[in-house]
């Protein structure tokens, strides 16, 4: 039997399991926490995978691939040494650079046009344009640029390779022409810094000291597609530090609007994407705030009746990126002296962070991606009261898939793909 591994580096920790190729049954798992900041070295990254992986985890594993939050810009120089610490995706100081750029290139549409995307503070593309006005002489020493996954697969092989998933989220790639725009990358950095080449997606970055084959790898959200099986017409809900909206297309939908971002898929397909800043965390600083445990806050909600007797979250905790407002704050709406119960703000605080997935199911429709039904994975997936509430916010029906390390299944299924030259065939 063949061991293959994933690793799931997202943004609270690494995850990593261990599967059987033939099978895809889960036969170990590790995990460690990474620094909750928005700005990390990545030696962080390295130091999580070091620690996720230790006690012999990867004995015997024949291949292994890697799935990253997506969008950190990750800088070396001439030596390959990282120049400062990577700016994450949930990393809002970029967002005058974004419209700036936008305005440079001659507004929204012409980046839609371009990239598949508009740049908002999330995107590499914006962090290089902060990083180039605000740190020029840390800019200067930047001789190349990779996002979090890249990095980690550099580490493991001396490759420095990336994919199309993850390249698609640059604002620097064009997934419809399936090539780096490096005319957009100077026009946001000045000069065209090296990138890593685009593997396709069964393609080997290279092998390990120990000699195991390392896969492309690829974004998260991308991997979490392939680790759901997803096809075309398939869509996914994702509740983790991020909220995400996702389907499998086979053509890219460029969004004038910004809601959409049409990423790449690590399969060859598209995968238009809508993200939220504010997802699992909202029920975390929810639970926090009213002093009460995850599933306490669960039970709290549950109890509560649908719209919360007119108590309304938004909750934009952390600025928001869709809609695009980087600088907004939360608020509490509808307050009477009779609604404001513990009960009432927990069910407002599930019911305000899933309408913001409702309008990206929306968003998703409007660009041509019909969301006939969705399943919902992620950290917060697994609250009940997000698993009651989320068909009725959503509007469709919801699958909840068994409780599953998704996105580093979908990095170990492309390993499994490199080491044997098939799509794996696991339920
Ligand atoms: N039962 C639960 N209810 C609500 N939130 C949860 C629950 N279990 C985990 N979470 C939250 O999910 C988040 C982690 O989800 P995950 O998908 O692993 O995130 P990421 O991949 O972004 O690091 C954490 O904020 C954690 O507190
Ligand atoms: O920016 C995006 C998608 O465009 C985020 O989804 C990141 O990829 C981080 O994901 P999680 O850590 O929340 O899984």
């Amino acid at each position: 039997m063949a061991l293959v591994a994933g690793v799931d580096s997202s943004t609270q920790s690494t995850k990593v399991v261990v599967v059987d190729a033939d099978t895809g049954t889960v036969l170990r798992e590790g995990r460690a926490d990474h620094p909750d900041r928005t700005e990390v070295h990545p030696d962080e990254w390295w130091r999580a995978y070091r620690e996720a992986t230790a006690g012999g985890l990867l004995d015997g594993v024949s291949a292994i691939g890697v799935g990253g939050q997506q969008h950190g810009m990750v800088t070396l120089d001439e030596n390959r040494e990282v120049v400062r610490p990577a700016l994450l995706w949930n990393d809002t100081r970029s967002a005058d650079a974004a419209a700036d750029l936008i305005r440079d290139l001659g507004g929204p549409d012409s980046w839609a046009d371009a990239v598949g995307l508009v740049p908002v503070a999330s995107f590499t593309v914006t962090k290089l344009r902060w990083l180039a006005t605000h740190e020029p002489d840390l800019a200067a020493r930047v001789a190349t640029v990779v996002l979090p996954h890249d990095w980690l697969t550099y580490r493991l092989t001396g490759s420095l390779v990336t994919d199309r998933g993850d390249a698609s989220g640059t604002g620097y790639y064009s997934a419809a022409q399936n090539a780096y725009r490096t005319d957009l990358l100077e026009l946001a950095f000045g000069r065209a810094p090296e990138l890593p080449r685009v593997l396709g997606p069964s393609e080997p970055a290279g092998t390990t000291s120990d000699g195991v084959l390392v896969s492309a790898g690829t974004g998260d959200n991308m991997a979490a597609a392939l680790g759901l099986g997803l096809g075309v017409g398939d869509a996914a809900v994702s509740i983790g530090t991020s909220g995400t909206v996702f389907g499998v297309a086979d053509s890219i939908r460029a969004d004038g609007t910004g809601a959409v971002a049409g990423f790449a898929d690590a399969t060859g397909r598209f995968l238009p994407l809508v993200c939220t800043l504010n997802a699992a965390r909202v029920l975390t600083a929810t639970a926090a705030m009213l002093g009460v445990s995850l599933s306490e806050m669960d039970a709290l909600a549950l109890s509560a009746a649908p719209g919360a007797d007119g108590l309304t979250m938004v909750p934009y905790l952390d600025g928001e990126r869709t809609p695009n407002l980087p600088d907004a704050t939360g608020s509490l709406l509808g307050m009477r002296r009779d609604n404001m119960t513990p009960a009432n703000v927990a069910r407002a605080a599930v019911e305000g962070m899933l309408s913001g997935l409702g309008a990206g199911i929306e968003a998703l429709r409007a660009v041509g991606t019909d969301v006939k039904q969705v399943r919902l994975i992620g950290g917060g997936a697994q609250s009940k009261a997000v698993q009651a509430i989320a068909p009725e916010v959503l509007g469709v029906p919801v699958t909840i898939p068994a409780p599953a390390e998704y996105v580093a299944l979908g990095a170990a299924r492309q390993a499994a793909w490199a080491l044997t030259g098939e799509p794996p065939t696991w339920s």
